[in-house]
Order: C-alpha cells, then structure tokens, then sequence
C-alpha cells in the first residue's frame, strides 16, 4: 500500500474567536484517511466553525489545520479539486436548478461523476427544473450533496447533512456516507444526532464549547462506566433502600423523576431476577422494564454534565 504520512485531517491546538466570543477553544483532532468522522455536539458547540477553517473559509486565530498534508487557506487551489464540501445551508443562489448546478460544477472538475448518476442516486430526478428556493428542504440537502461529491473527492465534509430531514431522506445519506467510505473517501460530518454518529462513524469526536471532551470509537467511548442501564416505571415512593440491600455496591439504583426507577452498572440476569423479586414484594409491576446499552448520549451527560439535545 502507498505510504501514508499524512492524515486526512489534522487539527492541533485550534482557537477561532468571532469578537470577544471564544467559539472553538483550543481543539486538537485528527481524521484518519478512508474513515467516517463525526464531530458530534450540540448546538453551537463549534461544529460549523470548525469544519468551516478546515474547509479554508475562516483562518485560525491561532492553532493549525492541515487537510491532506496542505493548509486550506493558502493551498486552496490545490485542495478544490479534492475535497468536496456541503455547507449546512446549502450556499447555492435561489434561481439555480438542480440540473444546472450540477452540470456547472462538473464542468469545474476533470474527471466528474456523471450528473445524471447522482440525479438518480439521490432522487433528484422529479424537481430537476426547479429553482433552489422552491426545492424542499431535503431536495436542498441532496442537492448540496451531490455538488460536495461530483468532483470524486477523496474528502468530504458534511455539515450537518440530515439537519431536518425526515428518517427515508435521511437512511438515503447515511447508505451514502457507507457507500463513500466502502470506497476509500475520507467522511468528516458534523451532526447533534447521536444515532448518526453511531451508526455512520468510526470514529466519534464529542465536542463542547469549543473543545473535545470525548473521541474515540462509538464502542470505545460507550464502553466502561456503566455499562447497562435497567429501568422501568412504577408507582413513586417506593423503599430503593431495600434494592440497593439486595443488589450490593456495584449498582446504583435511583428514582428519576418520580416513578421512573433505574439501575445502573454491570447487569446480569440476576440483577434482573432481583428487582423482579422486589417488585413481586410489593405487589407492583415494573411497566415498561428495559435493559439498554450506555449511549454516546449518557457518555455526554456524564462528561458535561448536559444533555445534548438543547
Ligand atoms: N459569524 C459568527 N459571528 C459571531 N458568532 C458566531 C458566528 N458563527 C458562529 N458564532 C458563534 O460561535 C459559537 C459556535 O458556533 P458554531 O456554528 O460553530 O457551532 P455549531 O456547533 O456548529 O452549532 P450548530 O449546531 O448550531 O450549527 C456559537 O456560540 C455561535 O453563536
């Protein structure tokens, strides 16, 4: 294989400032080439600004960012043809039509994907002649998608690429994003959708005001801590003291809101069979019980202290 002495992406020490905000504070990453990336955070955790500096459209305050080995502001010419870019938003005037947008920018690149293929492909056939103002907003999204990829990038970067899509649009850009990595191109998204980092990514960069606080594998970083998680409903007020009797110190058991118990920590059948013996002593059902992996959403929570959705 050819050697490989770059990253597709690297960020080090990375500080963008709009005014006296402070919107990406020192973030350090790196992408992997032939990987799916996703910058995971919530809203206005820094997401946009960062991948906007990699992408060359705002310079770092200090820090640096290199894409495939080059700067993106002073190798911009040399990146274009290499990396494709949907902007959250779109960036494409009102009174373009599909059509036209995408044979103007294959006419940009050398060896481009035929038009037609990523009309077929993404579903665009029906609103061809229709101005981009009048486009639904996923018509918009595959749109702007097809535009980031008709050069044959070897790097993308999507921003926010299913903001408001409903879930059909939304499976046709994931299937995508797993077509373009079976195929070698390097994936950097950013989304606030845990399910799409964890599903899509391979690897997972969790970002908060402006910094990381967590990256790594979906499973890495969902593995450890409390593993599992056994909830279910009851009626409120009942004795936990009793529970944590039974189950031992490696459990934490609470009740969170009222009425709703959960049991956290490394959970076996047996945890299962204890709190099942708990609520036949009092003659309560556990409506609802269920046994759930930790979530990138919990390893959030407990890193921030904040739930991600806003
Ligand atoms: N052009 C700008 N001028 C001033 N402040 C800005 C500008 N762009 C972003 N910000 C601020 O910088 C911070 C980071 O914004 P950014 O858009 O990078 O976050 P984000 O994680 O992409 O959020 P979102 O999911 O809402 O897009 C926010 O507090 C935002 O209000």
């Amino acid at each position: 294989m050819e050697a490989m002495p770059y990253a597709a992406v690297e960020v080090v020490d990375l500080v963008k400032r709009y005014g006296r905000r402070t919107a990406v504070d020192g973030l350090t990453l790196r992408v992997e080439r032939g990987s799916v990336t996703a910058v995971l955070g919530p809203n206005g955790a820094g997401k946009t600004t960062t991948i906007e500096t990699c992408e060359g459209y705002r310079s770092p305050d200090a820090g640096t960012v290199r894409v495939l080995g080059l700067d993106p502001v002073r190798d911009a010419t040399a990146l274009r043809p290499k990396v494709g870019v949907m902007l959250q938003g779109g960036g494409i005037p009102n009174a373009v039509r599909p059509m036209e947008a995408l044979r103007h920018a294959a006419a940009l690149h050398a060896d481009p994907l035929p038009p037609g293929l990523l009309v077929e492909r993404l579903g665009l056939g029906s609103s061809l002649r229709t101005p981009y103002k009048r486009l639904s907003g996923g018509q918009q999204q595959r749109l702007s998608l097809a535009l980031a990829l008709i050069g044959r990038p070897e790097l993308v970067f999507l921003d926010e690429p299913s903001a408001g899509l409903d879930p059909q649009a939304r499976a046709v850009i994931g299937d995508l994003v797993l077509e373009l990595r079976r195929s070698g191109v390097t994936v950097v998204l950013t989304t606030h959708l845990i399910d799409e980092a964890e599903r899509l990514a391979d690897e997972v960069v969790v970002i908060d005001a402006g910094r990381v606080v967590a990256s790594g594998s979906p499973a890495g970083l969902t593995a450890g801590g409390a593993q599992t998680r056994l909830s279910f409903t009851a009626p409120a007020g009942l004795p936990l003291d009793d529970l944590r009797r039974v189950l031992g110190s490696g459990l934490a058991c609470e009740e969170r809101p009222a009425g709703t118990y959960r049991v956290e920590g490394p959970l076996t059948p047996s945890v299962l069979v204890s709190v099942a013996r708990w609520c036949e002593a009092r003659g309560v059902m556990p409506e609802g019980l269920t046994v759930s992996r930790r979530t990138l959403e919990d390893v959030f929570l407990e890193l921030t202290g904040r739930e991600l959705r806003g």
